[in-house]
């Protein structure tokens, strides 16, 4: 069968305590790919994760490895005979066993019999110099890379990680991705990795699935999420937003940066225009001439700045709104700090707004 996802979930559910925790979730993984399950804490990702590997039952729902049946409310393969590498944030190693052991837990015959296996793997994760060491000699980085040999080591065909990298500090956890998800790349398992952080989605994932109250309301490459969310939520789950709300009027909203479309959308409508703060353009008055928008930036309409910060590669510069006296927020390259007080011009990006209906 051609394109047989390598990991398949059809309408999974899991209620506690009456509460539908995973409400209908379906997703496919091929291999040699990483989705990312992203969102919220409390979401329902995690139990997800934990049907998948077998060690919790779904109430409904079947899965599937490589086009086969493992689960369904009736049948039941045993976690060990899924095929799946588990990988967690409180990831332990065995504290008594040196590197080499600890990697070759999972393999029949221990280290001596599979020890081509177990130093591929460690010299895949740069950790071969330290085959002979215990867990306790090793930072946490180190110790993490380990624990992503020995959930490879049995050559799993799906890898199950759970916020993974949280408990590194922030100066690791960027090698520490990038190192793991070659790595992953290269033993071709299919992954999917759980997190509530949406730069580690956009930094490792093919697809990112975005879960919120137990459903996956969006689901894509992490370009398609990010610049064309489903709803306002799915907008401000990846940044800051700036929502402006208006009324629609023959499938228009009038605001005071020009006039949104709305198709669809009926009239006396409320809507949320919706804009990322890197899209919105700051502008000066220019001797009396006022500003200089460009016909993609529509009406420019002025604020006075409220704050201003510097952020290492970008400015976040805060503005009150003369027209109502909202509040919006600028985020633009490099350094750029206005003092407080100062009159400026605002204008957004149209193509880059998201128009959509209120939620009240
Ligand atoms: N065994 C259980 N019994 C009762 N409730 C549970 C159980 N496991 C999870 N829950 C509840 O289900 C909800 C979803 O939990 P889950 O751990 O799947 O969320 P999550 O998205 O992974 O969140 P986090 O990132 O905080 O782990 C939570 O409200 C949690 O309290």
């Amino acid at each position: 069968m051609p394109n047989t996802p390598r990991l398949e979930i059809q309408n999974i559910k899991r209620q506690f305590d009456g509460l539908n925790v995973v409400d209908d979730v379906s997703l496919q993984v091929q291999p040699g790919q990483v989705t990312c399950l992203l969102g919220p804490s409390g979401c329902g990702k995690s139990t997800t994760l934990r049907i998948i590997a077998g060690v919790d039952m779904q109430d409904s729902g079947k899965i599937f490895v490589d086009g086969n049946l493992v689960c369904d409310t009736v049948f039941r393969v045993p976690p060990e005979g899924r095929s799946i590498g588990l990988m967690f944030q409180d990831f332990a190693l065995f504290p008594h066993l040196p590197v080499a052991q600890n990697v070759a837990f999972g393999l029949k015959g221990g280290y001596s019999t599979n020890k081509a296996r177990v130093d591929q793997l460690l010299d895949k994760v740069d950790m071969l110099r330290h085959v002979d060491s215990y867990p306790h000699e090793l930072s946490g980085g180190e110790q993490q890379r380990v624990a992503l040999a020995r959930a490879l080591a049995p050559r799993p065909r799906i890898m199950l990680m759970d916020e993974p990298f949280s408990g590194l500090d922030n100066r690791l956890r960027d090698g520490i991705r990038d190192q793991t998800l070659e790595v992953l790349k290269d033993e071709g398992a299919a992954v999917l990795l759980v997190t509530h952080e949406p730069a580690e989605a956009m930094r490792m994932a093919d697809e990112i699935a975005l879960m919120r109250r137990g459903k996956i309301v969006q689901q894509g490459a992490p370009y398609n999420v990010y610049n064309a969310p489903v709803d306002r939520a799915a907008a401000a789950f990846f940044s800051d937003v700036n929502v402006i709300r208006s009324q629609v009027h023959n499938a228009q909203a009038e605001t005071p940066f020009g006039r949104f479309l709305c198709p669809g959308q009926q009239n006396g409508r409320m809507v949320d225009i919706v804009i990322r703060p890197q899209h919105l353009r700051i502008d000066f008055d220019r001797d009396g001439r006022g500003p200089n928008p460009t016909p993609q930036d529509g009406v420019p309409a002025r604020g006075v700045v409220t704050r201003a910060r510097f952020m290492g590669s970008e400015s976040l510069v805060e503005f009150r709104m003369d027209y109502d006296g909202s509040i919006l927020k600028a985020q633009v390259p490099n350094v750029f700090l206005p003092q407080v007080g100062t009159a400026l011009w605002l204008m957004i990006r149209r193509d880059r707004c998201f128009v959509f209906p209120s939620d009240v």
